[in-house]
C-alpha cells in the first residue's frame, strides 16, 4: 500500500494524496509552475527557496534526472507536488531517477492530489502557505491522519514566516567568489549571484564574457577592483525590497558599467532608482509566457518564475521595454541615459524557449561599444591612437 500523506493549507483546506521522495514534512509557500517538462531545472533554481512547488502537468520524473540539467549544485524547493510522479526513469539523458534524486537531497513531495483543483485555488484567492506532511512522519507508514493532525499542520503553516519581507537571498548566493571557467577574452565581468541559475553564466562565458561570480553582499568597491567591463545582476528568492545593501551597490554603480539584471536583479535594479515593487496574488510560474517587445513591437514567448513585479508607474530613471500580453505587467526596463537594462522574465529559458536568448548578446553589444571591441576603454584605445 502507497504511503498517505497531505498537503495542508493555511485556511485549513486538506489534500490528501501519497508520499513521494524523501520521507518527512516540510512546510512552505505553495505556488504552481505550468511548464511541462524541466522538473530538474525547477527544483534546482534557487529562485524557488522557500516554495512548496505544484506543477500543473500531470506527469513528471518519466525522463529522470542528469548531471546537465542541475541549475546550481542541489535543489532549493522546499517540497514538490504533481498529479502524478514516475517511479522509473527512461529516456538516453536519464542518469538517475527523480525519486533517488529527492530522496538524497530531502526534498519532500505529495502526488495523488487534484492539482486543477489547487492551481484553481490559488489563482483564485492568490498563494498560501501549506505543508507536506508524510504519514511516517507523524506515526508510520500505515498511519492515518486524524482532525487534530490537520489543526496542528494548518497552524503549522500559518505560524510559518511568510517569506514576504525576508531576505531569502544569503541562503543561496556564493560564499566565496569565483572565476567561471572559460577563455581568456579580456571582457571580464562581474557576476552579483543572489541565487543564481547557472544557465545565465553559461550564455555569457560561450558569448566571451569572462565572468566573475560573487556574493550577493559585495560592495561597489570591491567589485570596481576586480576591473570589470560589466556587470551582470542575479535572478533570486524573496522579496525584492529587502537585500537593502543590494539596492544601494546597485545605486553606487548605476552608469559606471553597463549592466544587465534578470528576474530578481531586474525588480533591485528599479528598487536602487527609487522605483516601488509588490507582490502579485499568484506570480508567473511556466514556460510559455507572451511578452512584447515595445521597442521592436516583437513578442516573444518566455520562461517565467516571479512572485513580485515593478510597479511601472513608479519607474523614475527607466522607461518599460517589455510587457506581459495576459496581464499588462511590467517585463523589462531600460535605463534613459545608462547603458543599463533588465527583464523580469528568463532569457536563458532552462527550461523553456530561447526567443530571447538575443539580449546576452546586447548586454554584449552594450559592453562593446562602452569600452570598445577591443576590450579597452574607448577613452584608452583614443588616447593610444593620438599616442597620449
Ligand atoms: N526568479 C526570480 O529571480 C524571482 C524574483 C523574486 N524572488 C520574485 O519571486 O518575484
Amino acid at each position: 500500500m502507497k504511503e498517505r500523506a497531505v498537503l495542508v493549507l493555511e485556511d485549513g483546506t486538506t489534500y490528501h494524496g501519497y508520499a513521494f521522495g524523501s520521507r518527512g514534512k516540510t512546510v512552505g509557500e505553495v505556488v504552481f509552475n505550468t511548464a511541462q517538462t524541466g522538473y530538474q531545472e525547477t527544483l534546482t533554481d534557487p529562485s524557488y527557496n522557500g516554495q512548496i512547488v505544484v506543477m500543473t502537468y500531470p506527469h513528471q520524473g518519466n525522463y529522470g534526472v542528469n548531471v546537465f540539467d542541475m541549475e546550481s549544485n542541489r535543489p532549493w524547493v522546499r517540497g514538490f507536488v504533481a498529479r502524478e510522479f514516475s517511479p522509473y526513469a527512461a529516456g538516453p539523458r536519464a542518469q538517475q531517477s527523480l525519486a533517488e534524486f529527492m530522496e538524497f537531497y530531502g526534498v519532500t513531495g505529495l502526488e495523488g492530489i487534484d492539482t486543477r483543483a489547487l492551481v484553481r485555488k490559488i489563482r483564485e484567492g492568490g498563494v498560501l502557505k501549506g505543508v507536506i506532511a508524510h504519514a511516517s512522519a507523524l506515526g508510520g507508514k500505515d498511519y492515518r491522519f486524524n482532525e487534530a493532525d490537520l489543526k496542528a499542520l494548518q497552524a503549522e503553516a500559518r505560524s510559518w514566516t511568510d517569506i514576504d519581507g525576508r531576505d531569502m537571498t544569503p541562503e543561496v548566493s556564493t560564499p566565496l567568489p569565483y572565476a567561471y571557467p572559460t577563455l581568456k577574452t579580456g571582457r571580464r565581468i562581474v557576476v552579483m549571484d543572489f541565487g543564481i541559475k547557472l544557465s545565465q553564466v553559461k550564455y555569457m562565458a560561450e558569448l566571451g564574457f569572462e565572468p566573475i561570480v560573487v556574493p550577493g553582499k559585495t560592495t561597489p568597491a570591491q567589485i570596481m577592483a576586480l576591473e570589470p567591463q560589466g556587470l551582470f545582476v542575479s535572478n533570486g528568492p524573496g522579496d525584492p525590497s529587502m537585500p537593502r545593501y543590494a539596492h544601494d551597490t546597485l545605486w553606487k554603480l548605476m552608469g559606471l558599467l553597463p549592466t544587465f539584471g534578470i528576474c530578481l536583479g531586474h525588480q533591485m535594479l528599479a528598487l536602487a532608482a527609487g522605483g516601488r515593487t509588490f507582490k502579485m496574488k499568484f506570480g508567473h510560474r511556466g514556460a510559455n509566457h507572451p511578452v512584447k517587445n515595445l521597442l521592436t513591437g516583437k513578442v516573444e514567448i518566455t520562461s517565467q518564475n516571479h512572485g513580485y513585479a515593478v510597479d511601472p508607474d513608479s519607474l523614475k530613471e527607466f522607461k518599460p521595454t517589455h510587457i506581459n500580453l495576459n496581464d499588462g505587467t511590467l517585463e523589462g526596463m531600460a535605463h534613459v541615459r545608462y547603458p543599463v537594462f533588465s527583464v523580469q522574465y528568463h532569457p536563458e529559458a532552462s527550461p523553456g524557449p530561447h526567443d530571447s536568448i538575443y539580449l546576452f548578446r546586447r548586454f554584449l553589444e552594450e559592453v562593446e561599444s562602452f569600452h570598445g571591441v577591443t576590450g579597452m576603454p574607448v577613452e584608452k584605445q583614443q588616447a593610444d591612437k593620438l599616442g597620449v
